[in-house]
């Protein structure tokens, strides 16, 4: 098993491109099985999950090509319409196959999908919506089978504007028969992303990016190229190193307005901010504490809090950190407490009481984001750490040893 070994109390500096986002590439992937042909996609990160599901393309009769970032994925030969429960388990991402799969097969078999433990993550949102479209879903043994004579347009109106169940029903509606209204559908700029690929492939979908998305159905795809848009996490995850380790950084390849619920806690923090058209650059300042609250785009997003969580540990001051979104979502706390942060976690809030520093611990990556808490913790803090269970940051996170070392940061990877 491998892992980081990091000597913190440096302070970063220079540039760092942001990676394709994992979030926007996996819906997208799914998606090319709505057609039989070959798409492209540009700035394809490597990352575990991205693996996974290229894994599950390939099983399901894909062809899938790597040249570097640019992947081909050739769905002519696609025939099977079961995933089996050992690949479903590897993400949370799976699920998204359902929606394509169903789309264009009329069938589709799963079992529930994996991802990280950071709570229940039920998928009756993803169910309903495709009963909304004229499939008839039955579970039983742990399985999902969901099929329709014909996919008809329909209403859905979500309770909660989940992210996946957006995206499926986006994904399932494009090949249906008349229009489907999404309301109360999530927001995020994964949902545009995905959005523009569809209708790149010949979809007719309009509205993403607010809570109301209009998809009339099409009966044919066709293939498309595409590139993914950056990661607002990994960027808003660097721009918190850069904070943290009080470096000047900048960070390159990103849409500013992606961030700006992150940037404007990170002023409100102390730190300074200079935005460009595609790059934000930041600056320590004095940190304060301050408080946050998770909540769907464009509100603070909860794959952020727990980076910013580890942030204000060493800001002046009290922080109220309130996780809405993920019922457990504070792993990190007991990991960062081991590093000298003061924290107590009351149900779904965590109060910080800011430390002058952190000091260098052994500590374990509970989840992805916990994960790289606690490598921004360690960058920070005074002494050596040891972080372990890398496999779950390098889920989400291209090389994120290597863009930190390029930034001057002491950090490396051994196995053991
Ligand atoms: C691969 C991917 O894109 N993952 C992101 C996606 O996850 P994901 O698509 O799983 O997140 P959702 O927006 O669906 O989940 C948000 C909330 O809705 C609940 N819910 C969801 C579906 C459902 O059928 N029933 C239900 O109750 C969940 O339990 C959770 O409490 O959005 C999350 C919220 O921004 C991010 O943290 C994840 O990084
Ligand atoms: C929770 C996350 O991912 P997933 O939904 O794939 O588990 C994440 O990216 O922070």
């Amino acid at each position: 098993m491998e892992k980081f070994i990091v000597k913190g109390e440096v302070q970063l500096s220079g540039n760092v491109r942001i990676s394709g986002a994992k979030n926007a590439t996996l819906p997208i992937m799914a998606a090319t099985l709505l057609c039989s042909g070959t798409s492209v996609i540009h700035d394809v990160p490597y990352l575990r999950d991205i693996q996974a599901m290229q894994e599950i393309l390939t099983l399901l009769g894909a062809k899938v090509v790597r040249h570097e970032h640019t992947m081909m994925i050739d769905t002519t030969n696609v025939s099977k319409v079961e995933i089996p429960e050992h690949l479903m388990r590897e993400m949370r991402a799976s699920v998204f196959l359902m929606g394509p799969l169903l789309g264009r097969f009329r069938k589709v078999r799963i079992s529930y999908p994996g991802g990280c433990a950071i709570g229940p993550r039920p998928i009756n949102l993803h169910i309903k919506a495709l009963e909304k479209i004229g499939a008839s879903v039955e579970e039983s043994y742990g399985f999902i089978d969901a099929e329709a004579a014909e996919l008809t347009g329909g209403e859905v109106n979500f309770d909660f504007p989940s992210v996946g169940a957006t995206e499926n029903a986006m994904m399932a509606a494009a090949l249906a028969k008349g229009t489907t209204m999404i309301r109360n559908a999530a927001r995020e700029p994964e949902i545009v992303d995905l959005q523009s690929m569809l209708n790149k492939m010949g979809a007719k979908i309009s509205g993403a990016g607010t809570d109301t998305i209009k998809i009339d159905g099409v009966s044919r795809l066709l293939p498309a190229e595409h590139t993914v848009i950056c990661d607002r996490i990994e960027a808003g995850t660097f721009l918190i190193a850069g904070v943290m380790t009080r470096g000047d950084i900048v960070i390159e390849n990103v849409v500013p307005e992606y961030l700006f619920s992150v940037t404007d806690k990170l002023q409100e923090i102390g730190a300074k901010i200079i935005t460009g058209k595609d790059y934000i650059r930041i600056k320590a300042g004095e940190l304060r504490g301050v408080d946050i609250k998770t909540l769907p785009y464009p509100g603070f997003p909860t794959d952020l809090q727990a980076p910013m969580l580890s942030l204000v540990t060493i800001a002046k001051g009290t922080s109220i950190i309130t996780e809405t979104i993920f019922e457990n979502r504070f792993k990190h706390v007991d990991e960062l407490t081991r590093m000298g942060a003061k924290i107590k976690v009351e149900g779904r809030t965590a109060i910080i009481r800011g430390v002058p520093r952190l000091t260098g611990a052994i500590v374990a990556a509970p989840d992805l984001r916990a994960g790289s808490a606690l490598v921004l913790a360690a960058l920070a803090a005074e002494g050596t750490s040891e972080i372990e269970q890398v496999y779950h940051i390098e889920r989400g996170y291209e090389k994120i040893d290597e863009k930190l070392q390029a930034l001057g940061a002491n950090i490396v990877k051994v196995v053991g």
